[in-house]
């Protein structure tokens, strides 16, 4: 279990996140929602430590982190950014690298074979000897998933892992991310932008608005009135057949009517 206690981020005099408190199981998909700038992202670089925590505790498994040092703390946690920096790296040396900080500098065979593995299940393979800084934004975004996850960590925190990729990579990822997280036990935070795969494949919606988490739910019992308060904006949300669906406060002004009659017309002729 990764608990938090009451943390709170400072930035000079501003604060960025106020009295953070959630207790996260293993084996769980946690998705972080909420405004741009509310502090989502902060949030996972507080837990790795690129920012620094001004109050508070985190404890894994009931040992204490606050104090470790990013280094002692990237043996246990896995952390994706939501925008990735060049690195001048082949695609398999970034793998290679991210399995070193699980086993050491030294690879064995079941090392190899783990990323054997990852590769194909990310269909890596047309891009092992190219330069990451080559590859498109979707691409790219592929490998340090893959990168992340072949940490195998306690805990893995992913900040928006999918926003560059078409909908068939983004449900195929979001698959990966959630039997790797059941299989693996990770107790895995991801920050999303979309509410209806955030819905859809989370365990635990974290929702989080102006630096504090406002409710923190099993994804099943989210319901427009929290959504609408979050974002403030109207949503309309139903299930069907298990898949969740979202409307976010479209207008039906003047503008919309014509535009949809003009399309009726047009399907009339
Ligand atoms: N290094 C920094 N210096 C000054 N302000 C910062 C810094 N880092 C973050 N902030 C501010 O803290 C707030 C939270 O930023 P954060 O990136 O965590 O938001 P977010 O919820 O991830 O937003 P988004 O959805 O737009 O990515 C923002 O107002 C941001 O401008």
């Amino acid at each position: 279990m990764l608990e938090i206690k009451d943390l709170n981020v400072k930035l000079k005099k501003e604060t960025l996140l106020e009295d953070i408190n959630l207790k996260l199981l293993s084996g769980e998909l946690n998705i972080i929602i909420g405004p741009n700038g509310a502090g989502k992202s902060t949030f996972l670089k507080s837990l790795i430590k690129i920012v620094d925590i001004y109050k508070g505790e985190i404890f894994l498994d009931n040992r204490n982190l606050t104090k470790s040092s990013i280094n002692e703390l990237s043996k246990d946690i896995a952390y994706m950014a939501q925008f990735n920096q060049n690195s001048n790296l082949n695609t398999i040396d970034v793998l290679e690298i991210s399995r070193r900080k699980h086993s050491g500098f030294t690879l064995k065979n079941k090392d190899h074979d783990l990323i054997e593995e990852i590769i194909k299940e990310f269909e890596l393979q047309k891009f092992l000897h190219r330069n990451i800084d080559t590859l498109s934004g979707g691409e790219r975004q592929k490998i340090f998933l893959a990168a992340a996850i072949i940490q195998e960590p306690k805990v893995l925190l992913l900040d928006e892992p999918i926003s560059h990729l078409d909908p068939k990579n983004q449900i195929e990822m979001l698959e990966i991310i959630k039997r790797k997280t059941k299989e693996n036990n990770f107790i895995t935070i991801t920050v999303l932008h979309d509410l209806q795969n955030a819905l859809h494949y989370a365990n635990k919606i974290i929702m989080l608005k102006n630096k504090r988490i406002i409710d923190f739910q099993d994804s099943l019992n989210v319901d427009e009135k929290m959504v609408s308060k979050l974002f403030e904006i109207p949503c309309k949300l139903f299930w069907q057949e298990g898949h969740p669906f979202s409307f976010f406060g479209h207008s039906h002004d003047e503008l919309h009517k014509n535009r949809h009659s003009h399309k009726k017309e047009n399907n009339d002729t």
